[in-house]
C-alpha cells in the first residue's frame, strides 16, 4: 500500500509554506509524507555510549550523534536529541548538541530537542531564544514542553514557536504509569472542571491547530504507545487531534504494533512514532543502524497505515466543537491554496472524560473494567519499574566498570581517535551549516 495515497492530511494539496504559524506542521507532514512515521530518538545514555565502546563524555556523546544521524538520513522524517543527556556534560556536552543540530539539519532532518521544559512565561521566553529562534545557539524546529504550571503558562513560548515556524510537542499522556494518575485526575475547577487534566491540555493545544483546519498543525501533543488502557480515563481521543503526536513506547518500553493500531485508531497521519534504544542497539556500524531504522520505519508505516484506516474508535455525539483559537495570526502572513475537498472533514474535539472508547482488536472500555485494567496497569507498572530498576544498576555498573578502566579498555582508546575524525566530520557539517545559515541571514 503506498503510504503517500493514504495520508489521510492530503498535504500535497496545500501549501509547502505558507504562514510561519502553519510551516512546522507542513514541513512534517512533508518528511513524513516521503520516510514515513519514524522519529529517531538520540539518547546518548551512558549505557549506549558504553556498548559502543565510547567514552562516557560529550565526546563520545557527540560521536554517538553522528552516527545515529547517518543512519537516520533519508531513512526517517525526524529525530529527537534526548536533552540532558548532553547537559550532563555542561558546556562542551551543549557544544555537542549544538554541532549534532547543525549537522542534523544540513542533512535534511527534522530535529526536536526532547527538553520537556515548563515553567512560568519569563523562564520560557529564554528556552525561545534558545531554541526556536534563528539565532539561537541550539535552534531546532521543535522542543518537548511539560505543562503541569498550565497550558496558558505555554502560550508565550507556543506563540514564539509559531511565529518562527517551528513546532512544539506538550505532554499529555505519558506511558509512565505515574504519569497516567497525575493526567488523569479530574479538574477541580477552571475551564474544563469535571474534566481530566490531559483533557485540558490537548483541548488546549488542539486551539492552536484549528488555525489551520486544513492540515497538519504545528502544536503537537505526547501521547505513548502504551496508554491504551489508560485512554478512558485519561479523557483524550488521539483521533480528534489534528496536530503532530510524538509518540514514546515502541520496542524497547514494550509497546507493540498492536497497541500502535489501537492507540491510534481513525488518526491522520500525524503520530510520529519515537524509537531509540531499539535502533541503537544496531550500533555503532552505520550500515546496520541504517538497517535498521528502515526495518523498523516499515514496522511502524505498516501499523500506522492500518491504524489511521480503522475505524474511528468512538462516535460520541457529544464530541467537543473547537473554539476559535485566541491566538492573534502573524502580522502580514496569509494562508493560501488550501484544498479542503482533499481532506477528510476532522472533528476538532477531544473526547470527553466519561465517554467510553470502544478499542479496535480489544473490548469497549466499560466502567466495569476499570477496576481490572487499574490492577493489571499496576502488575506492567511494577514490571516496567523492575526493568528500569534493572536497567539503571546495569548502567551504573557500566559506568563504573568504564571509568575505571577507560585508559585500558582498548575499545575505549579507540574511541576518542575514532570520535575526533567523525566529531570533525560533525563539525565541518556543522560549520557548512553555519555557513548557509550566514548566508540565508545576509539575504
Ligand atoms: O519526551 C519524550 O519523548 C518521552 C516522553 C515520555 O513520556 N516517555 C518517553 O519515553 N520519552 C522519550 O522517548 C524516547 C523513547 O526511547 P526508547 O524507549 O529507547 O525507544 C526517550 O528519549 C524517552 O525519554
Amino acid at each position: 500500500m503506498n503510504y503517500d495515497e493514504d495520508m489521510s492530511f492530503d498535504n500535497s494539496a496545500v501549501p509547502t509554506s505558507g504562514s510561519p504559524r502553519q510551516e512546522f506542521g507542513l514541513r512534517l507532514a512533508a518528511a513524513m509524507r516521503e520516510h514515513g512515521p519514524l522519529c529517531v530518538g538520540i539518547d546518548p545514555h551512558r549505557k549506549n555510549l558504553h556498548d559502543w565502546g565510547y567514552n562516557i563524555d560529550a565526546e563520545g556523546a557527540e560521536l554517538f550523534s553522528m552516527r545515529m544521524l547517518q543512519g537516520a538520513q533519508g531513512r526517517a522524517a525526524a529525530v529527537k536529541f534526548q536533552m540532558p543527556m548532553f547537559e550532563r556534560y555542561g558546556s562542551k556536552g551543549y557544544a555537542a548538541l549544538e554541532r549534532a543540530l547543525y549537522a542534523a539539519r544540513q542533512m535534511e532532518l527534522i530535529t526536536i530537542v526532547d527538553c520537556l521544559r515548563g515553567g512560568l512565561p519569563t523562564t520560557l521566553s529564554s528556552i525561545a531564544d534558545a531554541y526556536l529562534k534563528p539565532d539561537g545557539p541550539l535552534y531546532t524546529d521543535a522542543i518537548t514542553l511539560l505543562p503541569y504550571y498550565g497550558f496558558h503558562s505555554l502560550d508565550g513560548l507556543v506563540n514564539d514557536a509559531l511565529n518562527n515556524g517551528c513546532g512544539v510537542f506538550v505532554a499529555s499522556l505519558t506511558p509512565n504509569p505515574e504519569g497516567a494518575h497525575l493526567q488523569s485526575a479530574i479538574r477541580q475547577a477552571g475551564e474544563y472542571a469535571g474534566q481530566t487534566v490531559a483533557y485540558g491540555i490537548a483541548q488546549d493545544a488542539q486551539k492552536y491547530n484549528a488555525e489551520f483546519p486544513d492540515s497538519m498543525g504545528s502544536v503537537g501533543l505526547i501521547i505513548g504507545a502504551s496508554i491504551g488502557k489508560w485512554m478512558k480515563e485519561g479523557g483524550v481521543d488521539p483521533a480528534k487531534f489534528t496536530g503532530p503526536i510524538l509518540s514514546p513506547g515502541y520496542g524497547w518500553q514494550g509497546a507493540t504494533d498492536d497497541d500502535l493500531k489501537t492507540v491510534f485508531a481513525g488518526t491522520h497521519g500525524n503520530v510520529l512514532v519515537t524509537v531509540a534504544r531499539s535502533i541503537a542497539a544496531h550500533g555503532p556500524d552505520i550500515d546496520e543502524l541504517s538497517k535498521a531504522v528502515t526495518a523498523i520505519g516499515d514496522e511502524v508505516r505498516r501499523a500506522m497505515d492500518v491504524a489511521q484506516h480503522a475505524p474511528h474508535p468512538t462516535q460520541d455525539s457529544d464530541s467537543f466543537s473547537v473554539a476559535a483559537p485566541a491566538v492573534a495570526h502573524a502580522q502580514g502572513t496569509t494562508q493560501t491554496g488550501n484544498d479542503a475537498s482533499a481532506v477528510p472533514s476532522v472533528g476538532a474535539g477531544i473526547v470527553h472524560a466519561a465517554d467510553a472508547i470502544a478499542v479496535p482488536g480489544d473490548a469497549v472500555i466499560a466502567a466495569d473494567d476499570v477496576e481490572e485494567l487499574a490492577d493489571a496497569e499496576e502488575s506492567v507498572g511494577q514490571a516496567a519499574d523492575d526493568e528500569l530498576d534493572e536497567a539503571e544498576a546495569e548502567d551504573s555498573q557500566a559506568e563504573a566498570g568504564v571509568d575505571a578502566s577507560a585508559e585500558a579498555h582498548t575499545d575505549a582508546q579507540n574511541a576518542p581517535a575514532e570520535a575526533n575524525a567523525e566529531t570533525q566530520a560533525g563539525a565541518q557539517q556543522a560549520d557548512n551549516a553555519n555557513n548557509g545559515a550566514h548566508a540565508s541571514e545576509a539575504q
